[in-house]
């Protein structure tokens, strides 16, 4: 087994607001491992430790290890370098990903020509590369396209795409198919699920949505106010949730009415 994060004992504040009070999560290579939790609860904050995007003036204390490096003790440059080459971030709405004014091309290429330094026309022929990867026809053609003119699971893929071209082992997928309808949420989770298999990802797949998370991942957290108050396999978390939290989100999931209940 290889794991691609281990954060361990993790508290984030700021001034006096603990974001994070001292958690535990860790991702093997290969596995799908769900963060769910309430608004609020630092999903968002977990995921981007991962990266050493901590709030401006936050303190940070425990070990957050990526590929081996702990961020929060090591230099400068190796974060850099896990940034460049170990873990890349998707977001869930991939319109705010990508520059509205400039082509999909130019936005899509951009970490590949400036951080790794790769040509131009090299970068655009990994993207069309990985435009076929991700399921997205007439690469080419896509490139010269501005965002507006894709629709929402396209962007997505694109994000996907453009998050693979550094060939990263960790992908941090915030809520990353929340904004889709669910016709195509099925079809992007459906392709993360091929894309961690073929290229033995690790991915940290952020939800507030638990019945999703428990079909989905393979290991589930729970965070409840900074702490991890929860932890399972996803095929017992709903059934079983060994915390009173856990049953209130199991329970809270909305019950669709009886016909006869239903004013006509
Ligand atoms: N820069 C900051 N300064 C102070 N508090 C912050 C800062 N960033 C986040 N927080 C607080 O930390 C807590 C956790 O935020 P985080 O975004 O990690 O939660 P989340 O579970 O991802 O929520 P959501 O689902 O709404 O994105 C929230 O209460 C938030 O207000």
């Amino acid at each position: 087994m290889t794991t691609l994060l281990e954060i361990s004992d993790l508290k984030v504040s700021v001034r006096t607001t603990e974001i994070l009070r001292g958690i535990s999560v860790t991702v093997e290579a290969g596995e799908t491992v769900g963060l769910v939790g309430e608004s609020g609860s630092g999903k968002s904050t977990t995921a981007r430790a991962a990266l050493k995007l901590f709030p401006d003036q936050a303190a940070t204390s425990g070990a957050v290890v990526v590929g081996g490096t702990d961020l929060l003790t090591c230099p400068p440059a190796e974060v850099q370098d896990v940034r460049a080459n170990h873990a890349a971030m998707i977001f869930q709405a991939p319109r705010t990903a990508l520059n509205p004014v400039r082509r999909i091309g130019d936005s899509a290429t951009e970490r590949l020509v400036q951080v790794h330094g790769v040509r131009k026309n090299v970068a655009r022929g990994k993207l069309v590369e990985l435009f076929g990867e991700v399921g997205l026809r007439d690469p080419e053609r896509l490139l010269r396209l501005y965002p507006h003119q894709l629709s929402g699971g396209m962007l997505q893929r694109v994000v996907i795409a453009a998050a693979l071209s550094i060939d990263p082992r960790l992908l941090l997928a915030d809520e990353a198919t929340s904004a889709l309808d669910v016709t195509t949420q099925a079809e992007v989770l459906a392709l993360l699920r091929r894309l961690r298999a073929e290229r033995d990802l690790g991915v940290l797949f952020i939800t507030h949505d638990l019945h999703l998370a428990a079909a989905y991942c393979d290991r589930v957290y729970v965070m409840k106010d900074g702490l991890i108050v929860d932890h399972q396999p996803g095929q017992t978390i709903f059934e079983n949730p060994v915390n009173e939290y856990t049953r209130a989100l199991a329970a809270a999931v909305p019950k669709l009415p009886d016909r006869e209940e239903v004013p006509t």
